[in-house]
């Protein structure tokens, strides 16, 4: 048995297998353990080439004796209690000095609680890119301690996926800071995926192209500047068939998304934050909706169904429409965590998550280039005001308006690209409708409100009767 494993692993599923053999592959002797062990047992029969490296566990007796001290530990179970749970099993087993990192898509304020907590060292840290990204470069998000990150930043940087070399690993702050950033880059990742099927659903029922016209367009896109992961897997995705029938995949797949729970955490913490994240939100909310399948098939029974055919939108106004609704989604992205440095005291280094976006996580798009560049030029500067991406949203911004207008007249829900909208007109707007709001509140309820003459706490006529 090896007792000089430079770190260890709990999790053998689809993440941890894959993060194991990155680090193996990358010259780091591991240990690893999984709850079912002929998981183990497979994963290093499996192991090839990465066998000498890897060091297969049974127990977590075994796990903790074959890692170097002070040892490192990276859990990869769901979030949760199981997190909790193995916390709890393994700290009896360790020195004081011996550090664990959660690297699942743990909650910040768990994470938070658990790097409080005086039972020993404790990173969380985000890590997205799936399983390939997983296996061959994620991007990972740093939470903790400066001096505990400093103990395995060699490793996280030598797994990472790399931009022109630059590795998309670094420590974003104290406490629960990596898994913020993590989970606010999920709820980028569901707005940015609900806008390409709300663009799917057009040239689907609208324009009636067949799926593998809708892949080539996809295809074509991501050779332009919509380039991206998200582009790219809707592209293949829509040209995928089903093994068993020959039949387009996406036909075949029931339209009810299923969630783990990011996209709400970032939602329900956007409102605790007062930071707007309506493309956020609304992409939350379909996913929702999609899931009542028997509501939903009822609805159609009574009204008829919404999407109508139509053919008003071409394919450059459908392209620059995305444009525009995706910028308005990353502006909110971080937005909110502007609101998050802010509430929680912490320095989250804009440029620098952008720059750890570029690659190996799920959100990687060229515009993450522009926007690294953009956010280090005008640092504190909504993205949507900046130089550069106010005069992309110069260019697009009507054709988002006519991609909206169209869907609506034609029946077509597009709730997270007219979200994005709704987002951009109340962002350019001085003089809006909340007069109107701030009167009724006054009206029902005395709350008072600010004259335009600057006074504070004034009332209207209602309040002397
Ligand atoms: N899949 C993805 O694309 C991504 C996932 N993540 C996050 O990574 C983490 C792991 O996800 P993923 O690899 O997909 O999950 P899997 O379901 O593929 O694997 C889960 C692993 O955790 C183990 N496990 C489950 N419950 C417990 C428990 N109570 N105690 C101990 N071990 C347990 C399982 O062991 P056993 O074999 O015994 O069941 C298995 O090894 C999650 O937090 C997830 O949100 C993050 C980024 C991307
Ligand atoms: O973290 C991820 C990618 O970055 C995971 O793939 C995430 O779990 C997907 O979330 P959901 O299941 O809610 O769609």
């Amino acid at each position: 048995m090896s007792e000089d494993a430079r770190i260890g692993l709990i999790g053998l599923g689809t993440m941890g297998a894959a993060l194991a053999s990155n680090i193996a592959e990358k010259g780091f002797d591991i240990a690893v353990f999984n709850r079912t062990t002929q998981v183990t047992r497979d994963f290093a029969a499996q192991a090839g080439d990465l066998a000498a490296r890897i060091t297969p566990t049974e127990s977590l007796e075994d796990l903790v004796a074959a890692i170097a001290k002070p040892r490192a530990i990276i859990l990869m179970v769901p979030a949760g209690d199981a997190v909790d749970a193995q916390i709890d099993a393994l700290r009896p087993l360790l020195d004081d000095d011996d550090l664990i990192i959660d690297c699942g898509n743990a909650n910040f304020q768990d994470t938070d609680r658990r790097v409080e907590a005086a039972t020993g060292p404790f990173l969380g840290v985000g890590v997205s890119g799936g399983e390939e990204g997983a296996r061959h470069g994620p991007s990972i998000m740093g939470g903790g301690k400066a001096d505990l990150w400093a103990r395995v930043e060699d490793i996280m940087t030598a797994i990472a996926a790399k931009h022109e070399g630059d590795p998309c690993a670094a420590l974003m702050g104290p406490g629960g800071a990596g898994h913020f950033v993590k989970m606010v880059h999920n709820g980028i990742e569901y707005a940015d995926m609900q806008m390409i099927a709300e663009v799917y659903g057009i040239l689907r029922d609208g324009h009636g192209m067949d799926y593998d016209s809708i892949g080539d367009v996809f295809a074509e896109w991501n050779k332009g500047p919509l380039e991206s992961y998200l582009i790219e897997i809707s592209g293949k995705v829509a040209h995928a068939k089903d093994l068993a029938t020959g039949a387009p995949l996406l036909s075949v797949i029931v339209d009810a998304a299923g969630q783990k729970g990011t996209g709400r955490w970032t939602v329900i913490e956007a409102q605790h934050r007062l930071a707007p994240v309506p493309a956020i939100e609304a992409a939350v909310v379909a996913r929702n909706l999609s899931a009542r399948l028997e509501e939903r098939a009822k609805g159609q029974e009574v009204f008829g169904a919404a999407p109508q055919a139509f053919d008003g939108l071409d394919l450059t106004t459908l392209e620059k429409g995305l444009m525009a609704g995706k910028i308005l989604c990353y502006a909110q992205g971080f937005e909110m965590l502007s609101a998050a440095t802010r509430d929680f005291g912490w320095d989250l280094p804009m440029s620098r998550i952008a720059q750890i976006w570029r690659q190996g996580c799920i959100i990687r798009s060229s515009m993450l280039d522009d926007m690294a560049s953009t956010l280090n030029a005008e640092p504190g500067v909504n993205l949507m005001f900046t130089d550069h991406f106010a005069a992309i949203l110069r260019d697009t911004h009507g054709a988002l308006r006519q991609v909206v207008a169209q869907a609506a007249l034609n029946g077509h829900p597009l709730p997270a690209l007219s979200s994005g909208l709704a987002y951009f007109d109340m962002m350019r707007t001085t003089r809006g409708t909340a007069d109107m709001v701030q009167g009724q509140r006054d009206f029902f309820g005395l709350h008072g409100f600010v004259h335009t003459n600057g006074k504070t706490g004034q009332h209207g006529p209602w309040a002397k009767g």
